[in-house]
């Protein structure tokens, strides 16, 4: 396949409760990147600042670390923020949220405008330990959404187990580092080639 036609994003699994994430907009949109983030990492550092906020925002907000600002976006409340996602119905503000973003090489996601993104949120399946990470490089949201739901259905809950017992097997062997490997390799060869 041509390297133009394939997805070159690079993804990343970030402790998002050691950074500090700043969604701008308290909406149906706002909420949707909310409650994706939370589902995914309940325990995220949050904070929300927006002119208003939907009920069942402020609900999810309550229930998890995050902070609510009642304020018109500002440029300040990018101090000390790592990662922000813009998501107000108000698209000059949303324009000024990338720009701001970009001057101090802040992470910024746009909500629903691709060419105002460095990043995108994907569709996530979490099962235990293992956790996978879809994208479509934008060309199809829902195609992600509709592999998110496949995955979630068909991976069993158990693989939970055969992770958490490799991990107990790879803290008991023996042997250099080359060996461990080895020996890790041939235990868990049956899972791809049977
Ligand atoms: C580029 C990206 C940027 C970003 O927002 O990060 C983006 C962009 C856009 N989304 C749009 C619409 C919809 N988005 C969804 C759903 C999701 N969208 C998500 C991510 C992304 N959306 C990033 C690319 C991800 C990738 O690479 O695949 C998911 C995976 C994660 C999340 O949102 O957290 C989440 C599913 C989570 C889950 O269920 O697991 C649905 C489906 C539904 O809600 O049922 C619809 C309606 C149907 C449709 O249009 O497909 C539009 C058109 C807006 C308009 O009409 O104006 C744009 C703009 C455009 O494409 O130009
Ligand atoms: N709702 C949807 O399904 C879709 C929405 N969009 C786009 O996504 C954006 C957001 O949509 P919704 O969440 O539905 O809108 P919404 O009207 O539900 O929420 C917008 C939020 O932004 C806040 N806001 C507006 N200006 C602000 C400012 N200057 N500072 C701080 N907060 C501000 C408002 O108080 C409100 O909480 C819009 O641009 C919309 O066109 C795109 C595709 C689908």
């Amino acid at each position: 396949m041509n390297l133009e036609n394939r997805n070159n994003l690079y993804p990343i699994f970030l402790k998002v409760h050691q950074l500090n994430v700043l969604i701008v907009g308290g909406g149906t949109v706002a909420l949707e990147k909310l409650s994706f983030l939370l589902k995914s990492s309940p325990n995220a550092n949050v904070k929300v600042v927006s002119i208003s906020f939907d009920k069942e925002l402020q609900k999810l907000a309550q229930e998890h670390r995050v902070e609510l600002i009642s304020d018109i976006y500002k440029a300040k409340y990018l101090e000390d923020q790592h990662i922000v996602i813009g998501a107000t119905n108000d698209h000059k503000t949303n324009q000024q949220i990338y720009i701001d973003a970009t001057i101090n090489n802040i992470l910024v996601n746009i909500a629903d405008t691709p060419d105002l993104c460095d990043f995108y949120l994907g569709g996530i399946v979490t099962k235990g330990n293992v956790k996978i990470a879809i994208s479509t490089n934008g060309k199809s949201p829902t195609m992600a959404k509709r592999l998110r739901q496949f995955f979630e259905d068909v991976l069993p809950e158990s693989i939970d187990d055969l992770v958490l017992n490799l991990n107990q097997y790879r803290s008991n062997i023996k042997g250099n580092f080359r060996e461990k490997v080895n020996s890790l390799n041939k235990l868990t060869k049956s899972i791809i080639y049977n």
